[in-house]
């Protein structure tokens, strides 16, 4: 037996392999140390390896699943070797000692699992290849549960924020995989939280890729996929093998591949998508995020795709306005919300189970949950189809609900009403759909009433009035009395043959209990066997038509995103946006989502805000003081704009948005020491991406930039960056700080003004009103909320004194911006850069150099080098 289970173990390599031992899954020697820790569970030895006990644990087959979520949580990958033959198999091919064959059947891994109880109803469960080839870079992904399949040529640079816009669970790469500089920087931390796998590197070529896809979609050419370039091919190759690996030849659903196109959706880098906490909160929480706060979703399916919506919001209009229109009509109607709602609740997560039916995994469950999806889906669109008037969106995808009423009406006829997860006991199939099946399960049921007569006429007969007839897994059925009864049934002509004593009783057969025990072996075995082969054909009628089904789960999930933001929008009093083409941003009584929800119940009130953004004033400068709600009202902004675009309404009194393409929000150095670079890196690293990327249509929100060095470094970098975003990249910005001396360049940029949160003091106390104004703050309040938040008093004397002090310098000096004022704009400093590297340039290209002599040569060479040190 260890031959063999070593032999496997090599296979599985660095997996932990469950070997299939009876009713458990045993693990040995360093496996068993990982998961007995992992699990909590005894580690005990069996037999001994090389002179040494062998450490071992194991845990049940029927409990498996829950010891597996848990493996998996922990970064385990675990393969599991099943027995492939049965031990009378065994003991028929090589005698009564033959060990039962086993072998690998599956790779469990946190990218490709598809049972109910190990994945989050609510979240995608994404697996990504990465493949880099001469060409690019590009990634396959897919959400094996529910058939999601991508393909996606990126820039590397891009790569952290597409890892971050699918939220993956695992990653793939060749073996040897050697990313250039940029990803070395940025990959691991967005690889942080992922189980990471390398696969022999000859998977992810394109022609590799190529013969898979064409393989698994039965096809000859790739034609009807549109062009598909050759990086991505290598993706899809490295994807697909491993998903063969994995299932061990069973290959799971995975729709025709989705070429996704950037240029569709607004661009969101990991920073921002990170800082808008839009899926999860900073410490990987969902409570507390954008998504949880709007999630009003009644459906696995909905959630999950409400969370790709909000990842992915778009840029095209006309699309956006018919999600919009969509929301608008359940928003009008409560009623027909909430009729709707109530059916969507009862519509079980078809993608999900289909994913186990073409895995083969499905149980008689999956296909009840299939039945039960289709017939409610059927009365809903009934329902839909009875309303006069209807929106664009719902009238495109309602055709996904024909065609399905035979197969509504096979699975009806052929399953019981709750079909169990376990077919193996049978039970599954209904009466009356098959006649032969009801004829066993009759012989079963008259055999089982023939035993009970038998125990009447045996007490009448033996006159033991305690006599029973039992029935337990080693012995069948028996005859049982009270030891002082044995004697009577041990008699030679008494018709029963003893089997067994025990302390208090004696057990005995009879040939009539034999031969109605046998009926019922027979009739078991046979119906046990029909009814499987009934699975396996429902299971085939399933899959002729799983694209048709796959298509009304995605349907259903659209019609619950939809009512979902309705219901949000109805509950906290939402509005629907309006959008437009140009730069242009007017947000009236603007408020924060998940600060707002904060506040209820306790005595503050969100105060809403106003912010409108044009060509002519497009960047505005946020002073004011700590807590006075600066951060709030930018990401409030963002937010707004995300969450427009995602098709949902917003909370605001009324809200209009010239479409974004590029979303930024970066926040001054905070204390995210997880990247293992100084937060001040960080934080110009991001502000640096910004300044390259963003577009005049894009919209930013900085949120203190270079506070986190010194306050001259500090000063001089944000007075740069205001600059260059009102200069260069001359998008819509909010930009808060508390650096007051910024105010200044209000006088130079004219598209910039000058905003604060008011606060004000009232007997000596500070009252934050969180209430934007325009103009400049008067003062920074500083120690005022140093004091609230309960700094010593004498502390606050103290910083008090000192304050006046520096007070008194900058009057006397003009403070630390003075001398700004003769700074030249930004943009003809940047001329006089450039013209001055011109002049060098003109002279170089004048020059004819076989003109020259080389002492002349050597002498002109210095001439430049000088002219270059003097700039
Ligand atoms: N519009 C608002 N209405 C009511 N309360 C608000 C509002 N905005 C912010 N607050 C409250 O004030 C707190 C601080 O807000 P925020 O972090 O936005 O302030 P800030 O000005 O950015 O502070 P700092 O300068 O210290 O970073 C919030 O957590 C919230 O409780």
């Amino acid at each position: 037996m260890m031959v063999q289970y070593l032999e496997l173990k090599a296979k599985a390599q660095d997996c932990l392999l469950f070997y299939r031992m009876g009713d458990f899954f045993e693990l040995f020697f360093d496996d068993a140390k990982n998961a007995a820790e992992a699990l909590d569970i005894a580690l005990t030895s069996r037999g001994a390896h090389n002179g040494d006990p062998i450490p071992m644990c194991g845990v049940p087959v029927h409990s498996a699943e829950g010891y597996l979520a848990r493996l998996i949580k922990a970064g385990f990958r675990v393969a599991i070797a099943e027995q492939t033959e049965t031990p009378e198999q065994a003991k028929e091919r090589g005698g009564s000692k033959a060990l039962v064959t086993r072998d690998i059947v599956r790779y469990v891994t946190a990218g490709t699992l598809t049972e109910e109880s190990l994945l989050d109803a609510r979240s995608n469960n994404m697996i990504v290849a990465l493949a880099f080839t001469a060409d690019g870079m590009a990634l396959a992904a897919a959400d094996i549960s529910t058939g999601y399949f991508e393909l996606l040529e990126i820039e590397s640079v891009d790569a952290a924020a597409q890892l971050a816009r699918l939220g993956v669970k695992e990653v793939i790469m060749a073996d040897g995989t050697d990313y250039d500089d940029k990803l070395a920087h940025i990959l691991p931390h967005a690889l942080q939280h992922v189980q990471v796998t390398h696969r022999p590197a000859a998977h992810f070529s394109s022609k590799a890729g190529e013969a898979a896809i064409k393989e698994y979609y039965g096809i000859t050419t790739l034609d009807s996929f549109g062009g598909i370039g050759r990086s991505a091919l290598a993706a899809a190759g490295g994807l697909l093998a491993y998903l063969a690996h994995v299932g061990q030849g069973k290959m799971p659903y995975l729709k025709a591949p989705y070429l996704f196109d950037d240029s569709a959706y607004m661009a969101i880098d990991q920073a921002t998508r990170e800082s808008l906490e839009i899926i999860s909160t900073q410490d990987g929480q969902r409570k507390g995020s954008l998504l949880a706060e709007i999630d009003q979703s009644v459906t696995g399916a909905g959630a999950r795709l409400l969370a790709q919506d909000l990842s992915l919001p778009l840029c095209q209009m006309e699309v956006i306005n018919l999600r919009l229109e969509l929301v608008n009509w359940f928003y009008d109607s409560g009623i027909l919300r909430e009729n709707i709602r109530a059916a969507l609740k009862q519509i079980p997560d078809m993608a999900r189970a289909m994913g186990r039916v073409v895995s083969g995994r499905a149980s008689p469950r999956d296909l009840g949950q299939l039945r039960d999806g289709i017939g409610k889906s059927i009365m809903l669109k009934e329902q839909f189809g009875a309303l006069d008037v209807r929106p664009k969106l719902l009238d495109q995808i309602l055709p996904a609900f024909d065609g399905h009423g035979a197969l509504y009406d096979i699975l009806s006829r052929a399953l019981i009403e709750s079909p169990p997860t376990d077919s193996s006991n049978g039970g599954y199939i209904a009466a009356g759909y098959d006649a032969a099946l009801d004829e066993l399960r009759n012989i079963s049921t008259n055999a089982r009433r023939a035993i009970a007569a038998l125990e009447q006429k045996y007490k009448e007969a033996t006159g033991v009035t305690s006599l029973k007839i039992k029935h337990n897994a080693v012995l069948g059925y028996f005859v049982e009395v009270p030891a002082k009864h044995g004697d009577v049934l041990m008699q030679a002509d008494s018709g029963f043959a003893h089997r067994q004593t025990m302390a208090g009783a004696v057990r005995f057969n009879s040939p009539e209990l034999h031969e109605e025990a046998m009926q019922i072996i027979s009739a078991g075995t046979h119906s046990i066997a029909a009814e499987a082969a009934h699975l396996e054909d429902l299971i085939a009628q399933i899959l002729t038509r799983r694209d048709a089904i796959i298509a009304l789960a995605d349907a259903l999930a659209r019609i619950d995103v939809a009512q979902s933001h309705a219901s949000k929008a109805a509950l906290s009093n939402w509005t629907q946006p309006i959008l437009r083409d140009d730069i242009y941003l007017d947000i009236i009584g603007g408020r924060h989502p998940v600060v707002e929800a904060s506040l209820k119940g306790s005595k503050e009130q969100f105060v809403a805000n106003d912010c409108g953004l044009f060509p002519e004033k497009r960047l505005w400068l946020v002073s004011g003081p700590n807590m006075g709600g600066k951060s709030t009202f930018l990401r409030q902004n963002a937010l707004i704009i995300l969450l427009a675009q995602a098709g949902a309404f917003v909370p605001a009194k009324s809200a209009e948005i010239g479409i974004v393409d590029r979303l930024f929000s970066r926040v001054g150095a905070s204390d995210n020491l997880a990247r293992g670079r100084s937060t001040f890196m960080v934080e110009m690293v991001e502000t640096a991406a910004i300044l390259t990327q963003a577009t005049s249509k894009s919209f930013v929100i900085l949120d203190e930039v270079g506070r986190g060095t010194s306050t001259y470094d500090g000063l001089a970098i944000a007075w740069a960056v205001v600059e260059a975003i009102h200069d260069m990249n001359q998008c819509r910005c909010l930009f808060a700080t508390h650096y007051h001396e910024l105010s200044r360049l209000s006088d130079r940029l004219g598209a910039m003004s000058l905003h604060h949160v008011r606060a004000k003091e009232w007997k000596g106390d500070l009252i934050l009103l969180h209430e934007l104004a325009e103009g400049p703050a008067d003062r920074s309040y500083g120690i005022a909320v140093a004091s609230l938040a309960g700094l010593p008093a004498p502390v606050v004397g103290r910083a008090k004194n000192v304050l006046d002090q520096l007070e008194e310098g900058r009057v006397a000096t003009g403070g630390i911006a003075a001398g700004l004022g003769e700074l030249p704009l930004f943009s003809a400093a940047l001329d006089a850069a450039e013209a001055k590297v011109d002049r060098l340039r003109e002279k170089l290209s004048d020059l004819d150099i076989d003109a020259l002599s080389p002492r002349e040569a050597l002498d002109l060479l210095y001439e430049l080098k000088q002219q270059a040190e003097q700039g």
